[in-house]
């Protein structure tokens, strides 16, 4: 054998105990996801994360493949954390609700812990018809707009570990609800009228709340959708006046859950 040839074996060789590794760094995972059941702890640590981080860089610290070392472990968590995402949600996650109740906000969170695609409806659908969805209800009424979020469904029905921000009248309509329990569990998020205006009352992106930003309109229209979001949803969270961190940890906690 040339130089070169046991310099390549030796690689093999290395690599033979990387998988190795690898496959005992992932059984790891699953145990921790066992223990977290049995004993009702978080499912989500974001701060454990960080400390990895810190205590990774300590080791390698000096070390002369630093960079790509450290970046080849930001892999390996990455992919740790699509694992357990996988197992644990091997579906989409449909979020509904009212407009402002953190659909977009819980969605993103949940992404980056969860290492799961986001994807929102009215993005969706504004790239689709290329226009606004101010510029869709005002050009082309609200019914098209409905037609399109159906569309937009029936699109996706093949993707599946995927989080979906939906509309907030995605689920007033039979077909979609069809569409979303199809390969989803839905997650009604909730908030009060008077935390939704709070959280909206400066943005003019909702065009059902244009001319009608107050309590009063927000919560008629609530009272109009609530017992619909609550029959088809398959859990629910309120949003009142907890942290992000907290409602997707109660969001992961009550779908892990379920039968
Ligand atoms: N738990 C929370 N605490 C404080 N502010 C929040 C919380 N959740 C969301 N927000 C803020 O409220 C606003 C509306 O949130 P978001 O856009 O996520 O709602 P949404 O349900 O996606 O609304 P829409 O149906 O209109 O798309 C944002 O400015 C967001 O930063
Ligand atoms: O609640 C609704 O009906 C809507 C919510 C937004 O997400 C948009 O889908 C649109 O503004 C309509
Ligand atoms: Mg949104």
């Amino acid at each position: 054998m040339d130089n070169i040839e046991k310099v390549r074996a030796k690689i093999s060789m290395y690599d033979d105990e990387i998988i190795k590794i690898l496959s005992k760094r992932m059984d790891c995972i699953d145990e921790i996801m066992q223990y977290k059941k049995e004993k009702g702890l978080p499912i989500l640590q974001p701060e454990y994360e960080g400390k990895k981080e810190v205590a990774l860089c300590k080791k390698l610290k000096d070390n002369k493949y630093e960079d790509e070392i450290m970046n080849v472990f930001r892999y390996v968590v990455k992919n740790a954390k699509k694992y357990q995402a996988k197992n644990l949600f091997p579906y989409n996650i449909m979020l509904i609700g009212f407009m402002g109740c953190g659909k977009s906000t819980i969605a993103k969170y949940l992404s980056h812990i969860l290492e799961m695609e986001d994807l929102e409806t009215d993005d969706f659908i504004v790239k689709r018809e290329d226009m606004t969805i101010n510029e869709i209800f005002q050009r082309k009424g609200e019914e098209y707009f409905r037609k399109c979020e159906s569309n937009a469904l029936k699109e996706l029905e093949t993707r599946q570990g995927i989080i979906i921000s939906c509309g907030g009248g995605m689920p007033m309509r039979d077909e979609n609800v069809e569409l979303m329990k199809k390969n989803g569990k839905i997650v009604l998020l909730t908030a009060s009228p008077e935390t939704v205006y709070d959280r909206v009352k400066y943005s003019n992106q909702r065009p059902l709340l244009n001319g009608n930003m107050n309590v009063e309109y927000i919560s008629n229209l609530m009272e109009k959708r609530r017992s619909r979001y609550e029959s088809v949803a398959d859990i629910v969270v309120n949003t009142d006046q907890k942290p992000i961190h907290a409602i997707a940890e109660e969001v992961v906690s009550k779908l892990a859950n379920l039968d």
